[in-house]
């Protein structure tokens, strides 16, 4: 083919994409005046200014199509047959070069700012200033309107940026299959989060991790493995992060530039574009609309949260930079799904028991407290306002525990929360080794002995626990069943304990056989996560809806893990 007729049926393929195609939200922003705007800037430097660098992605050589979402594609009005199109798989996997207009040529990085659990960090930056952290390796490459909803898709692992500090700019097929099953099951959970377009692997670019050996049970990894490199490509209707807040709001404190100030400003109306437009009057004065942007940001991230501590999941790694402005799950790197119930699950080996799993809930109020000390400065000029501001915050620990106790009572099926039953459950999964998801979907049955239930036991439990367990069980029911029916009961349970949850253990084997480009255990996996609150089939039931074997207990890369990129 000519390089006219390629371009003609690159045109013809994207056609759709194009014609979605909107970035009009995006030309309200300032690009970094540095940039020479080529996108040709993929080594690590100071970005002082602007809210967004030009950046092109780097190809993977010899990319294959692996899976994309056809629940995703269908919510865009896309046709499936474009996944397996080559401009498609040519564009999600970094080849930007030759797309149809209006879509632009180059994508986008972002810098943004970093806070660990409240207190901000600069050490993180190359530079030690802060201007060098951001998009190490996503980059946006087209942003549209569909149906109208707004989605940016970005690549993760697309190469280096400015932002890279040195590193490959990559990601591994581990973590891309990781991220690409976790974003729509969390979908289907009902759980606000990132959503994933498309998985596409080299099949001769390799990068190198830190990883286990086989069969270790080491908390640090003991070798460096070669890992063939992937693009997940994730789609949200803005990956505006704290930490991006955080950024605008230091250099306007600090009187960083003469636009400092400006871009801040810019910055937030930007969020509230994107993320807010049903819930901001944005007729109202600058000061207005930044209060109503923290009551709105404040009840959706108490509600996520909830969701969070509902489906057994932990982030792992809940710093500023990892939090979206939009109150969504992001960054499925870190992350995992509470099999065995413990309040201080925390699966990855860097993330440290301030982001344990039940410790989510402080964790997000860090990084409130971070998001309202980044847009304060657009009040300073009112000190009725700050006021007003510190009230939303200060309300923030009640509205999380409001939402917590509803969330438990929904869990056991009760018309109002009931702190004393909660515990003495909790004390009971201290003692027994139990498993989050398979015990309260259990639960959700109704059973009158706790034998039904005790097959969430990861160890049989002795005569006298059994007996406790009776007597917390004959409690409950009479408390459950206290106001309505059990079918009422039950069919309200299952609609908030799912039956299925992603397992480390089983999403393993997809990713390894995924490397030989089979992936029938991807799509299987897909497919049983996108309805995990339905009974399937008993086939599905054997195979995903059972406890993590023995041998796998206390397995590096399973049970925990220390690199998640
Ligand atoms: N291989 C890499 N090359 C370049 N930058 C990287 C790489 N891995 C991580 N980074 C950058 O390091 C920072 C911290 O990494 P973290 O694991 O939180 O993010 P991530 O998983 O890459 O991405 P995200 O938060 O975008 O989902 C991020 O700014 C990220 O872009
Ligand atoms: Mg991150």
């Amino acid at each position: 083919m000519t390089q006219t007729q390629s371009d003609t049926a690159e045109i013809s393929e994207l056609h759709d994409f194009a014609r979605l195609t909107d970035y009009s939200l995006l030309t309200a922003l300032s690009p970094d005046p540095q940039s020479t705007g080529d996108g040709a800037d993929h080594s690590p430097r100071q970005v002082f200014s602007g809210h967004y660098v030009p950046v092109t992605p780097t190809p993977l050589n010899n990319p294959v199509y692996l899976s994309h979402s056809q629940t995703l594609f269908d919510e865009l009005g896309l046709s499936n047959e474009l996944a397996h199109s080559d401009a498609f798989i040519r564009l999600f996997s970094g080849d930007m070069t030759r797309l149809p207009e209006p879509m632009k040529r180059v994508g986008w990085a972002t810098g943004y700012a970093l806070s660990i659990y409240g207190t901000e960090y600069v050490q993180q930056c190359p530079f030690q200033t802060g201007n060098g952290y951001g998009d190490g390796r996503a980059m946006s490459v087209v942003e549209l309107v569909a149906n109208g909803q707004r989605w940016e898709m970005q690549l993760k692992g697309g190469g280096r940026t400015p932002y890279c500090r040195g590193a490959d700019g990559r990601a591994v097929l581990r973590s891309s299959v990781r991220e690409f099953l976790a974003q729509e099951f969390m979908h289907a959970l009902g759980v606000p989060t990132s959503r994933s377009l498309s998985l596409i692997m080299s099949t001769t670019d390799t990068v190198e991790r830190p990883w286990y050996l086989e069969g270790s049970t080491s908390v640090d990894p003991e070798i460096l493995v070669s890992n063939p490199v992937a693009i997940t490509t994730r789609v949200a209707p803005s990956f505006l992060r704290v930490g991006q807040l955080e950024l605008f709001g230091r250099r306007a404190r600090s009187h960083a530039h003469p636009d400092a100030m400006k871009e801040l400003e810019q910055i937030v109306c930007h969020v509230i574009a994107r993320e807010y437009t049903n819930e901001i009057d944005t007729t109202q004065p600058l000061a207005t609309q930044v209060l109503q942007l923290a009551e709105a940001f404040c009840e959706r991230l108490t509600s996520l949260v909830t969701n969070w501590i509902r489906v057994g999941y932990c982030q792992g790694n809940f710093n500023s930079d990892n939090c979206a402005v939009g109150g969504f799950t992001l960054d499925y790197g870190p992350f995992g799904f509470c099999e065995i119930f413990d309040p201080k699950f925390q699966p990855w080996t860097g993330g440290g028991q301030h982001f344990s799993f039940f410790n989510q809930p402080a964790a997000a109020f860090k990084n409130f407290e971070m998001f309202c000390r980044a847009v304060a400065p657009l009040l300073s000029k009112s000190h009725e306002d700050i006021s007003v501001l510190e009230t939303v915050l200060n309300g923030f620990p009640a509205i999380m525990e409001d939402k917590l106790n509803t969330m438990w009572a929904a869990k056991l099926g009760l018309a109002e929360y009931d702190s004393e039953l909660l515990m003495s459950l909790w004390q009971l999964m201290a003692r027994t080794p139990v498993d989050y998801t398979m015990f309260f979907r259990e639960l959700s049955q109704l059973p009158d002995d706790i034998a039904a239930i005790s097959k969430s036991f990861y160890k049989p439990a002795s005569e006298a626990l059994l007996s406790d367990w009776n007597g917390w069980l004959a409690t409950w029911r009479k408390r459950a069943l206290d106001t309505s029916d059990s079918n009422s009961v039950a069919t309200k349970m299952k609609r908030v304990n799912p039956k299925y949850t992603l397992r480390e253990w089983l999403v393993v084997p997809a990713y390894q056989q995924a490397e030989k480009q089979d992936t029938s255990l991807l799509s299987e996996l897909q497919q049983v996560l996108s309805a995990p609150y339905d009974e399937q089939s008993p086939a599905m039931e054997e195979k995903y809806c059972s406890l993590r074997p023995d041998e796998l207990m206390h397995a590096g890369g399973v049970a925990h893990y220390s690199c998640s990129s």
